[in-house]
C-alpha cells in the first residue's frame, strides 16, 4: 500500500485527486493540505464538495509538523498547488527522499531560463529541477517509472501533444495551428472577476503569449500556434488543430501512427469522426478524431479531454501507477 499526501486538496485539481487516491485499492491517502493560514483548514472534506459526502478526508493546514508527519509516513506526495507554491515543495519533499507528482507548471521545463519569462520566478531548485520528467503517461513511461520528481503536464499540452506527438515525423516548417476551447474549472477554484458566471462568454485569451505554447513546443520538438478560449461550462477541453504534412505523407501513414496508441486504453482514435467535450467530461479519457486532405496535405485533428481529469488529475495517477509499477 502506498501513502499520498495530497496538497491544496480544497482546489479543483486536489479534490479530484483525493477521490480517485481513495478509489485505489493498492493506494491510500496520508493527509489532505492547504495552506497553514487557509480559511479551509480543519474543515471536511465534503463541507467544500458535498459531491464527496462518501470520503472520511478533514483537511489539515501544512504546518511544520504535518510536513514531518508526512516525511515520516507517506510514500508520494501531490502537488495540486499553484506554480510558485510547488517550486519550494516539491524540491523540499523530493529532497527528503519522497515521489513527488506536482500537477503545476514549475518543473515541466528542464531549461530554467523560461521561468522567469512564463511563470514570473527565477528557478531556484535546479538540482530539483535537473531530476524532473515530464509525465505525459502515454509517451513517457520509462522515464516516469525511473524518476522521483514527476511534472505532470497541462491540460492544454495533454490534449495538444497526444494529437500531435503521433505525427510529429511528417511535420514540415509550417506550424500547426491549435484552438483550444476549456471550461471554467481551469482556472481553478478562487474567486476572479473574468471567471464569474455573467463575466463568462466564449472569448480567446492569452494570443501569442500563453505559457503552454512553449509547453507544447517543448515537448513536441516543434513551434505552434496556440490560441486557447474560454468556454461557458465547468470541465472539459476541446482541442481543434491544423497541421500542412509533408507532401509525401498519406492517409494511410497517419492510420499507421496513429496505431501507437492502439494499447493504450485510455486514448481512443478515430478517423473521419469527432469527439465533443462531453464524451469525455468526468472520464481520465482523450478522444482524437481527424481527418486528412491528401490533395493539400493538411491533417485536422481535434482532440477532447477533462480538464481536472486526463488533464490533472488523472493522469498524475496514472504517472503514480507507472511510477509504482501499480
Ligand atoms: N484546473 C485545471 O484544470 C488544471 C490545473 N493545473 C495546475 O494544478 C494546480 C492546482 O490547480 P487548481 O486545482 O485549479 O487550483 P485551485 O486554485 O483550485 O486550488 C489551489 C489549492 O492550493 C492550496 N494552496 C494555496 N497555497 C498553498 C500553500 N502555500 N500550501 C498548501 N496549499 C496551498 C489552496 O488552498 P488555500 O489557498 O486555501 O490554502 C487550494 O487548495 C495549479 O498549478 C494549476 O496550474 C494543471 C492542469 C489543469
Ligand atoms: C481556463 C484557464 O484559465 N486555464 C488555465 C490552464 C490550467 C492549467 O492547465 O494549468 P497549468 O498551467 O498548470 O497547466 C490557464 O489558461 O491558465
Amino acid at each position: 500500500m502506498k501513502q499520498i499526501a495530497i496538497i491544496g486538496a480544497s482546489g479543483y485539481t486536489g479534490a479530484q485527486m483525493t477521490q480517485l487516491v481513495d478509489t485505489e485499492s493498492q493506494l491510500s491517502v496520508q493527509g489532505i493540505y492547504v495552506s497553514e493560514g487557509s480559511a479551509d483548514k480543519h474543515k471536511p472534506l465534503s463541507a467544500l464538495y458535498p459531491a464527496y459526502s462518501h470520503l472520511p478526508y478533514q483537511i489539515s493546514p501544512l504546518t511544520e509538523q504535518a510536513k514531518q508527519l508526512i516525511i515520516a509516513d507517506a510514500d508520494a506526495v501531490v502537488l495540486a498547488t499553484d506554480h510558485a507554491v510547488s517550486l519550494e515543495l516539491a524540491a523540499y519533499f523530493y529532497q527528503h527522499g519522497l515521489a513527488v507528482f506536482d500537477l503545476s507548471g514549475a518543473y515541466r521545463f528542464a531549461d530554467k531560463n523560461q521561468y522567469p519569462k512564463w511563470y514570473g520566478f527565477e528557478h531556484t531548485q535546479t538540482d530539483t529541477l535537473n531530476d524532473a520528467v515530464y509525465g505525459l503517461a502515454e509517451w513517457n513511461a520509462t522515464e516516469i517509472a525511473q524518476s522521483k520528481m514527476i511534472a505532470v503536464p497541462g491540460c492544454y499540452p495533454t490534449a495538444s501533444l497526444l494529437a500531435l506527438k503521433p505525427v510529429a515525423p511528417f511535420l514540415t516548417g509550417t506550424l500547426p495551428v491549435i484552438n483550444a476551447v476549456s471550461g471554467v474549472t481551469g482556472a481553478g477554484r478562487k474567486a476572479q472577476l473574468h471567471t464569474s458566471f455573467c463575466e463568462v462568454s466564449l472569448t480567446p485569451y492569452g494570443v501569442l503569449g500563453h505559457r503552454h505554447q512553449p509547453e507544447i513546443a517543448t515537448h513536441l520538438g516543434h513551434e505552434v500556434i496556440f490560441t486557447p478560449h474560454l468556454g461557458n461550462f465547468k470541465r472539459g477541453i476541446l482541442a481543434t488543430i491544423t497541421v500542412q504534412l509533408t507532401p509525401d505523407t498519406t492517409t494511410q501513414d497517419i492510420v499507421k501512427a496513429f496505431a501507437m496508441y492502439d494499447n493504450s486504453p485510455l486514448v481512443h482514435v478515430k478517423h473521419n469522426a469527432f469527439p465533443k467535450v462531453d464524451d469525455v467530461v468526468m472520464t481520465p479519457q482523450c478522444h482524437i478524431g481527424w481527418k486528412y486532405d491528401e490533395n493539400n496535405h493538411y491533417l485536422v485533428i481535434t482532440s477532447a479531454i477533462d480538464n481536472l481529469m486526463k488533464g490533472a488529475a488523472s493522469q498524475g495517477l496514472q504517472c503514480i501507477k507507472i511510477h509504482f509499477d501499480l
